[in-house]
């Protein structure tokens, strides 16, 4: 699918927005900035968008996002993942490395990349592998990768644990040299091995699935902040999931060690209990856990604990997903109902105010990925990366309206606060009314 813009030099005059860090103001686009904020008159030409009511948030940046090309382009592409990047609000995001072929090449990275230019919806960086092929035996060319057009810095083998110590080590200090980061899939294959399915509890036992227990998550957390410690490098934790592994995160933060952390939107919101009915569309990697670690993971992201939201959007066919729970794929989709999950989850707890939002979901991915013209602040001269978010809007879930080729939606059927308006990249709209333009 090729998408094609002819709305790039358009001039918009956003009107009556609640900006974060700003107040209520109008705000003008033009050639890839803000150009004007305050009260204006339209400029000749300008497409006005009526935004009373509406929240203008600096555009979301996702640091976890499984787009499945090359090679499961039945689940996803670069062009459909960057679609329902851009209907939930997104400008930016990092395609997770396991794909296959794996990103393990420059040439692999920058594949990607030029696929997500094509695209044109959203910035695509690709992530590269740390370890070549995913097999966690050889680090793979991350300095080629990095050096690439393509400038990867965050390196992951996600799916997969980088459990060789030695091999995590080397790689830390192997990016430390241009300021790279590790993101590392917290799980000890020896703990969580090939047959669990979900978190081992109460539950699992009761429905007869082999689980996974806590441990396995945090005893590499542990163990990777300490050789962040000694190499002076950056670790950054994905998809962190449980209260124990938010423990380690806070004791290494409050050392001064290089520690970043990020949380999915299904674990502040989704419990373990769903599984009952062995419904396989809440299966994944690292599984739903029971309430206490959901509220743990709430506190730790208000009070900055875990850095940020990501959405480890997995999207998978229908021909993997629905199965017998102990067969099925892991993972679930994320990127179109990111935003309105956490407006619920925080208009619930009343603990994340609008500038703990851009925070946790713009400034501080882009910080950690080094995004440099992402994340930043709403203020004349800054790029027009921007989402226009109703937040008192609801709206039922439909698997079906998704922009993703996949339909393994946990949220379907619920009704969740909040509604993406618009969204703009480098002040072209890719989102307008809701639609993606294309
Ligand atoms: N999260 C998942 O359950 N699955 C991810 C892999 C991963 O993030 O570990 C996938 O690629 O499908
Ligand atoms: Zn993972
Ligand atoms: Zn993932």
């Amino acid at each position: 699918m090729t998408t094609t813009n002819d709305n790039t030099n358009q001039t918009y005059l956003i009107r009556g927005a609640d900006i974060v860090g700003a107040g209520r103001h109008d705000m003008v686009l033009q050639d890839g900035v803000i150009t004007q904020l305050g009260q204006v008159d339209a400029p000749s030409g300008a497409v006005v968008v009526d935004a009373d009511g509406l929240v203008a948030l600096p555009g979301l940046v996702d640091l976890h996002t499984h787009l499945r090309e090359p090679g499961r382009e039945d689940a996803e592409t670069v062009a459909t993942g960057s679609a329902a990047a851009a209907a939930g609000g997104f400008t930016a995001l990092l395609a997770m490395a396991n794909t296959n072929p794996v990103t393990d090449t420059a040439e692999a990275a920058e594949h990607v990349y030029d696929l997500g230019q094509r695209a044109g919806l959203v910035d695509v960086h690709p992530v590269g592998a740390v370890t070549k092929g995913l097999a966690g035996e050889e680090l793979a060319e991350l300095g080629l990768m990095h050096r690439s057009r393509a400038a990867v810095r965050v390196f992951s083998d996600d799916g997969k644990c980088v459990h060789d110590a030695r091999l995590m080590r080397r790689a830390l200090e192997y990016v430390r040299a241009f300021d790279g980061v590790i993101s590392q899939h917290s799980q000890d294959p020896r703990l969580a091995d090939g047959q669990a399915c979900c978190h081992e509890g109460e539950l699992s036992g009761r429905l007869g699935l082999p689980g996974w227990p806590v441990v396995a998550e945090e005893v590499i957390v542990a163990r990777d902040v300490m050789l962040a410690r000694h190499t002076g490098s950056r670790v950054h934790v994905a998809h962190v999931s449980t209260a124990g592994s938010v423990e380690v995160i806070r004791w290494a933060k409050a050392q001064g060690i290089k520690v970043t952390a990020e949380v999915t939107p299904h674990h502040l919101m989704l419990t373990t209990d769903l599984l009952a009915d062995y419904d396989p569309t809440f299966k994944v990697n690292p599984p739903l856990r029971p309430d206490k670690h959901v509220r743990a993971l709430r506190t730790a992201l208000v009070d900055g604990t875990i850095d940020a939201v990501a959405t480890d959007h997995a999207p998978h066919a229908r021909h993997d997903k629905e199965h017998a729970f102990a067969e099925a794929a892991f993972g679930m989709l994320g990127l179109e109902q990111a935003l309105q999950v956490v407006n619920t989850v925080s208009r619930v707890d009343d603990g994340l105010d609008w500038a703990a939002v851009a925070d946790r979901t713009s400034a501080a991915p882009a910080r950690i990925a080094g995004l440099g013209d992402q994340g930043r602040p709403l203020q004349v001269g800054e790029p027009g990366n921007i989402t226009l978010f109703d937040p008192d809007a609801r709206a039922v879930v439909d698997a079906a309206a998704s922009h993703s080729l996949s339909r393994n939606n946990p949220w379907h059927g619920h009704t969740l606060r909040g509604q993406v308006v618009a969204t703009f990249l480098r002040s072209r709209a890719t989102v307008l009314d809701g639609k993606v333009i294309s």
